[in-house]
This record gives C-alpha cells, structure tokens and sequence, in this order.
C-alpha cells in the first residue's frame, strides 16, 4: 500500500475529485452566461469556488514522478483546493519525508488547502504560501528543489520556472499541465538545451533538468 491509496490521504482524494467535478460544471455554467474572463487574474478569481483540478491520470503520474525522483522538496504553482499537492505529498512520505511549497493567491483556498492537507495526515509536509507565485517563491527555499509543478496562470509558467531554476537539484523534473497554453514555457524547455522534455497526454509536459 501507499500512502496515496490509503486512509486518510485516499479518502480524501476521493471527495476532492468528487467536489471538483462538481465546482467545475458550476463554473462552467456561469462562464457561459458572463463571457470569458478578460485576464487570468480576472478568470481566476471567477474561479475562485471551483477546483479546475488535475485528472486522475496526472494525479497518478505526480506521485509516479515524485517517487521515481526520490523527490524530497517540491515547489508547486497553484495549489487550488489541494488534489495535486496531496498527491505530491503523499509521494514525499514515501519518499522518507520533505517538504511540499505549494502557491495560491486566493485566500480562502490556500486556508481550505491546509485543512484539507491535515485531514489528509499530510499537514506536517505542507507548506501552502499565500500571494502571488512570484513574490512566495522568491524566499524560503533551502533545499534543492527536485520536483516543480506548474498549474497556476499559464502565461507565468516561464517567469516561474526562471524564479527557480538558480534552485533546482540535479535532475529536477518539471511538469506542466495545460502546457499548450504556454508556448514560450514549452519552447524554453524542449529547445533551449537545459532539459529533456516531451507531452505525456492529457496536455502535460514533463522535462527532466540536464544541464548542471
Ligand atoms: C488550475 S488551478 C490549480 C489546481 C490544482 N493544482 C489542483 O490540482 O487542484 C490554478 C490555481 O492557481 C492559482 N493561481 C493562479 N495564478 C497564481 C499566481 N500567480 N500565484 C499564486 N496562485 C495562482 C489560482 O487561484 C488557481 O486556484
């Protein structure tokens, strides 16, 4: 067994699927009525009810990845009410212990986060900063991060991933989800040399960090 298929943490997962199928076809109902949001910032904090969650299959392939990595200490962009970072946590227990920063620029999600990571036995693991990505990364990060996680505004994958490269472990693996939205992301890490990277489905990109 796993700790990402086992009580608590399981459980947990099971409702917070359940309740972002749920927020999610409300949001799209009201979307539809108001129009598309002119700004992420604007779309997001529309969304500010609504999981707009991982799918089970990057579910599975974080922790996969994570425990692959032995990853210890993972930054993850955009938390949201939590699916992915329990799934990265729970791959960091299994892993011995660590460390999960994850972001999240609305408030009443970030503090849900929390609750939910500590109903999830996972509390202890979790950090959950509140603010812009940008500014809550910038400090704190002692460790060598072995695993980041891009799922927030998807024009900051770049200045994301830029903020924490002086930081990343040898053979760091990003992943980045929805990454068709973010074109020059995807150009740095398939073109520029300093990663191998390929579409694993469902819209997600995993790059493993090969330059020093
Ligand atoms: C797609 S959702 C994340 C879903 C989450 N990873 C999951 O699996 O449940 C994106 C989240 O990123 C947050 N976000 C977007 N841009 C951000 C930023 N610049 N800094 C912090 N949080 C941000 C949004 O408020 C939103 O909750």
């Amino acid at each position: 067994m796993t700790t990402l298929t086992s009580s608590p943490a399981a459980d947990v997962l099971e409702r917070l699927f359940a309740d972002a199928q749920r927020t999610g076809a409300a949001f799209r109902a009201r979307m539809a009525e108001t129009g598309p949001a002119r700004t992420s910032r604007e779309f997001f904090a529309e969304a500010k009810d609504a999981h707009l969650a991982i799918r089970r299959p990057t579910a599975n392939l974080l922790y996969l990845l994570a425990r692959t990595r032995r990853a210890r200490t993972i930054a993850e962009f955009g938390t949201s009410f939590g699916v992915s970072t329990l799934c990265l946590a729970a791959a960091v227990r299994d892993n011995g212990g660590g460390r999960v920063i994850g972001t999240e620029y609305e408030p009443a999600k970030a503090a849900a986060a929390r609750a939910t990571m500590a109903e999830a036995g996972l509390g202890d693991l979790v950090e959950v900063r509140d603010g812009d990505a940008l500014e809550s990364l910038a400090r704190d990060l002692d460790d060598p991060v072995d695993l980041v996680f891009l799922d927030g505004a998807k024009e900051m994958y770049l200045d994301v991933l830029r903020l924490l490269e002086p930081r990343l472990a040898p053979e760091a693996i990003v992943v980045a989800d929805n990454a068709s939205q973010s074109a020059d992301f995807l150009a740095h890490v398939r073109d520029g040399g300093d990663y191998i990277a390929t579409d694993v489905g469902n819209d997600v990109e995993v790059a493993l960090r090969v330059s020093p």
